[in-house]
């Protein structure tokens, strides 16, 4: 890689500069990559090799936490909580909200993480990822009131992820565009190599658990039928297919190239609103995709306007190329009201 690529500070001073970014944003961006470049460094040195099973705790999730998990949860709240002005934490690991201030005052941020994403591809040496979210509250709020930290995703002021994968890379956005860093393991520094990403209008690729097929509901089975239908079908083109198992992998792809990722509520999953999490999985990558030109839905809403009820509740999710978005969506809208046209 070549040296003269910007490095992430010399870009973060540079939204500084033109943008007015906050020099605490600019210092909380850097702590969280530095969390990051830990939690890659542990990976690729096998630190976890013959430990990646199960940290035998339980998650708020219900989900069986495994080391990494709890590695990477730690390297988080480590280091964010060098930033002064953040008041509180939610992790995904964590079930209460962290609050890290005596006193929260207007202006401060909360920082919303999912610490290590695909966890189920670790076992396997599969690319994994870590998400977050920074929000800054408008208003002074009271330490211990939970109810506080339920943002919508338009109070976003910077998302990005993480993906440990062949590279480690570095994704953001600050609300000027999406843009992708890689970590020189020489250096240990995040150099510049895609700025301003843009996700493609159009797509012919799909990304979803094809294995809950008998699950789905008509509109996302309507939408699928008529992808795999290919020429002879109502699309009149091929469509290809990916399912990595681990969101950053699967939605990098669409910054990358275009494409369509769904995890919509079904038959299985409608108990608990689906299998994502609005906090910090949906609403960071809605903002990352929004920012780079594409549509981010539940396939009745926007993502980014939906109003949490509580830290950990989940989602549908409907992410990536516009056309597909809307075509989803209209799925959905006609679901409601036959008189709608197919378009
Ligand atoms: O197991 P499934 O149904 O393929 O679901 C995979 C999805 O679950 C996740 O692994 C959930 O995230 P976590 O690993 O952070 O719990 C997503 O990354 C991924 O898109
Ligand atoms: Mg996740
Ligand atoms: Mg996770």
């Amino acid at each position: 890689m070549p040296y003269d690529r910007q490095t992430l500070r010399q870009f973060l001073l540079q939204q500084y500069r033109t943008h007015g970014v906050e020099k605490d944003l600019v210092f909380l961006l850097e702590d969280i990559a530095t969390a990051c470049r830990e939690i890659s460094f542990a990976i690729r040195n096998g630190a976890f090799f013959g430990q990646l099973g199960s940290a035998d705790t339980t998650n708020v999730q219900g989900e069986t936490q495994k080391e990494l998990d709890v590695f990477a949860n730690d390297q988080f709240v480590g280091h964010i909580r060098n930033c002064s002005r953040v008041a509180a934490l939610v992790s995904e690991e964590v079930e209460e909200v962290i609050w890290l201030k005596d006193t929260v005052a207007a202006g401060d941020y909360i920082v919303y993480f999912d610490p290590l994403d695909g966890s189920s591809n670790l076992d396997v040496n599969l690319s994994v990822g870590s998400i977050f979210s920074i929000v800054q509250l408008p208003e002074a709020v009271e330490v211990g009131d939970d109810k506080s930290v339920l943002r919508p995703g338009t109070e976003q002021i910077c998302a990005g992820y993480s993906i440990y994968g062949p590279a480690t890379t570095l994704v953001v956005t600050l609300g000027h565009g999406v843009h992708e860093f890689v970590n020189h393991l020489g250096t240990g520094e995040f150099r510049i190599v895609s700025g301003n990403m843009r996700v493609p209008e159009d797509s012919n690729e799909f990304s979803i658990n094809a294995s809950r097929y008998g699950d789905w509901d008509q509109p996302v089975r309507q939408y699928i039928e008529e992808c795999i239908a290919g020429e002879s079908g109502p699309r009149c083109k091929r469509f290809n297919m990916r399912w990595s198992g681990s969101m950053v992998v699967d939605i990098h792809r669409i910054l990358t190239r275009g494409g369509v990722f769904l995890y919509p509520v079904d038959q299985a999953n409608r108990g608990s609103g689906g299998k994502l999490r609005l906090m910090y999985e949906a609403n960071p990558m809605a903002l990352l995709i929004e920012q780079a030109g594409g549509a981010a839905s539940t396939g009745e809403a926007r993502i980014l306007d939906v109003v949490p009820t509580s830290i950990h509740e989940r989602a549908p999710v409907v992410l990536g190329s516009r056309t597909e978005v809307d075509r989803i969506e209209q799925h959905h809208r006609k679901e409601h009201d036959p008189a709608v046209s197919d378009g």
